[in-house]
């Protein structure tokens, strides 16, 4: 198997995390708000404001909230002072030990949030401040009665840390393993057709912005029915890895190879005209031709064709270009394939 010469773009895609961070402003809008006038109302003015400033940067947070793009350092930004304010409650004289229930919160609040490094790190954080607030505050002493409610407290703040945890690794796991297989082709291990307009996208834009040169190579397999026919559909499978093999091998880092379908394949080869696409084009197929595909100690004659078409001189978006590259590959077939049009 070929491996994907790219890098995945660590691009946030969490709408989990969204949709948590979503519920925990409304909840502070509303009942953060609640408390606020109920501090006011018992005469803790300090932390009334403090909870009304946290429900004013809640409601800002709400309002720009879907046009947010790296979700998690704004996560940070408001669950740090969240956690601040509770522990400013917590640590207020006129909230006896019930308060502390809210402690709980804490390290499902920083998994779901931040992940489970930075969520073990923060909820560790105010964890440990939260137990030496309820330790000073009702003056805890080994041996005293009240001992064993606050050993509740703490232990079941570190199970739910512990299960937050090994949940949020294993999600992480599962999502990394889901987006992989959806931009990666399973038989080649390149980049499926989707993930590779993805990147024509990318480098269009690039494209536009410095004028930098993309071309666009679209390879066929020749007669490659006929490798189905005589060796049988699994040869078929190892002689399309190993076209793929040589795609991927013998191109730069900044390029991309992706099975675009079938026994078709692209390449899109970043800063390189047409002039310069035509030499990798030729390069290729001779390896091709010139490398023995071996399956079950027979070898397996193959070779390709190829079109190039170059971003902007054959056209401004993927259908256009892929049109430009296709025609030219049908014309290398046409000529006797095992060669490069373009
Ligand atoms: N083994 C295998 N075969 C595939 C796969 N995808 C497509 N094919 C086969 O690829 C063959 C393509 O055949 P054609 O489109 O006629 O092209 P060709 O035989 O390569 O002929 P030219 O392109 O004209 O040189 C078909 O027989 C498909 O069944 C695959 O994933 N594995």
């Amino acid at each position: 198997m070929a491996d994907p010469q790219y890098s995945f773009r660590s691009r946030e895609v969490s709408p989990h995390q969204r949709a948590v961070l979503r519920a925990l402003l409304w909840f502070t809008c509303s009942a953060v708000l609640c408390f606020a006038a109920l501090h006011f109302y018992v005469g803790d003015i300090w932390l009334a404001v403090a909870e009304l400033c946290l429900v004013a940067y809640a409601a800002l947070l709400l309002y720009v909230l879907q046009e947010i793009e790296r979700l998690r350092p704004r996560s940070l930004l408001f669950i740090v002072p969240f956690f601040i304010v509770m522990m400013y409650a917590l640590a207020s004289p006129e909230n006896g030990a019930t308060v502390f229930v809210w402690v709980l919160l804490v390290p499902l609040l920083s998994h779901l949030l931040l992940g489970r490094w930075q969520g073990m790190v923060v909820a560790m954080v105010f964890m440990g401040c939260a137990g030496v607030i309820l330790a000073r505050k009702f003056e805890v002493t080994p041996g005293m009665p009240g001992l064993i409610e606050v050993v509740h407290v703490i232990l079941c703040a570190i199970a739910i840390a512990g299960f937050s945890h090994v949940y949020e690794a294993s999600r992480e796991r599962t999502e990394a393993e889901l987006r992989r297989l959806a931009l990666v082709d399973p038989l080649t291990g390149l980049a499926n057709r989707s993930r590779f307009r993805d990147v024509f996208a990318q480098e269009r834009q690039r494209f536009l912005r410095h004028k930098t040169p993309v071309s666009l190579l679209v390879v066929d397999v020749d007669h490659f029915k006929r490798v189905n026919d005589d060796y049988g559909h699994d040869a078929g499978d190892v002689a399309l890895c190993f076209v793929a093999d040589i795609l991927a091998g013998r191109i730069r880092k900044t390029d991309v190879a992706g099975r675009l379908g079938g026994e078709e394949f692209g390449i899109l080869l970043s800063g390189a005209d047409i002039d310069y696409a035509r030499p990798v084009a030729n390069m290729l197929c001779e390896r091709v031709r010139l490398r023995a595909c071996r399956y079950r100690g027979q070898e397996i004659a193959l070779s390709i064709s190829i079109g190039i078409a170059e971003l902007g001189r054959d056209g401004l978006d993927f259908r256009s270009v892929f049109a430009n590259a296709d025609r030219r590959l049908y014309k290398a077939k046409a000529e006797g394939r095992d060669r490069v049009v373009g």
